[in-house]
């Protein structure tokens, strides 16, 4: 289904999971919905929880708590296989097949194959088609890994940490092939990295976890838009806490600096700058706490 009605990409009611040689929850209590048409970035400490909500998208594990849906399906059902490719970050292939049986084998296995789409990130890797894929260089298989999931044609593509291993100039042209695929055919991405600035042009939505919880979705821009960083004398900084959402703070002698999200006009004499993606990502990923939450204050826009 396509439409405003559509379901979204990915949608998560009090999701939980723990692994059985662990104690405590991988991932648990989370509740967020990712829209379908964006590329999102899946942000999140080491440990955060990451590749395993992407292998429950990709039906590779099973909710132990809650529900999760990839475009409306049950996750590892036929409706979703046949919709919803993953890239792990072992990036399961053959070592003993060469590149052009892989791409065959792609080719069997989807119906919806689509062979120029895979050879040209193939090709645009320089790799022959002949080399073992046992003996390519960690990034070209991270290409030819890349060929088979997006030759598939999913409606969703989940990548966990695609970029690792890719040079500076195959990271720019996988990121610019991935947004290709999402204008052009309206693919949902959801891609894990701890790459942040090569996220910030790319990505249109963050989906952020911290401690195994969901801690944001939502519009980059907006997110942008709503955060703004403060510089001033250390002695107003408590005029932030109780209207705005301090995400973060630090003080160096006499001067704040602070990342907070503005709820409301600001008071006192303070110097502003709109922060970066990263600069937010960051703030979120390294704040000890919860960010200080607002006491409930009308919404609305910064005087300064
Ligand atoms: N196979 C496993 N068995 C037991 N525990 C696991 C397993 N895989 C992951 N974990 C644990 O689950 C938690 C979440 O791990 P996960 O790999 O999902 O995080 P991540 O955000 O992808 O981390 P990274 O950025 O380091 O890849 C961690 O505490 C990890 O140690």
């Amino acid at each position: 289904m396509t439409g405003p009605d559509a379901p979204d990409a990915l949608r998560a009611t009090g999701l939980g999971f723990r692994y059985r040689r662990r104690d405590g929850w991988a991932l648990r209590d989370c509740d967020f919905t990712v829209p379908r048409g964006r590329i999102t970035a899946l942000v999140g400490r080491n440990g955060a929880g990451k590749s395993t909500l992407l292998h429950l998208a990709g039906g590779l594990l099973r909710a132990g708590r809650g529900d999760l849906r990839v475009l409306g399906a049950e996750p590892g059902t036929a409706e979703a296989r046949d919709r919803v490719a993953l890239l792990t970050q072992d990036k399961p292939l053959y070592p003993r097949f060469t590149v052009a049986d892989t791409l065959l084998m792609g080719e069997k296995l989807n119906p919806s194959w689509d062979r120029p789409a895979a050879e040209r990130i193939v090709h645009d890797g320089d790799i022959p088609l002949h080399s073992r894929v046992g003996e390519l260089s960690p990034g070209r298989r991270t290409r030819v890994a890349l060929a088979l999931a997006l030759g598939k044609r999913p409606d969703l593509l989940l990548l966990d940490e695609p970029l690792a291993d890719l040079d500076p100039v195959a990271r720019g042209e996988i990121m610019a092939e991935l947004m290709a695929e999402a204008a052009e055919r309206g693919t949902s991405i959801v891609l894990s990295s701890h790459v942040l600035p090569e996220l910030e042009e790319t990505c249109d939505w963050v989906l952020a976890l911290r401690d195994g919880r969901a801690h944001l979705s939502e519009d980059a821009e907006a997110l942008r838009e709503s955060h703004t960083v403060l510089t001033g004398p250390a002695g107003q900084a408590d005029t932030l806490t109780g209207t705005h959402t301090v995400v973060q703070r630090r003080t160096a002698g006499r001067q704040v600096t602070a990342l907070i999200r503005r709820n409301g006009p600001l008071r006192g004499d303070w110097h502003t700058a709109h922060p970066r993606l990263e600069d937010i990502l960051i703030g979120y990923l390294q704040a000890e706490e919860q960010p200080e939450q607002a006491t409930a204050a009308p919404r609305t826009e910064v005087a300064a």
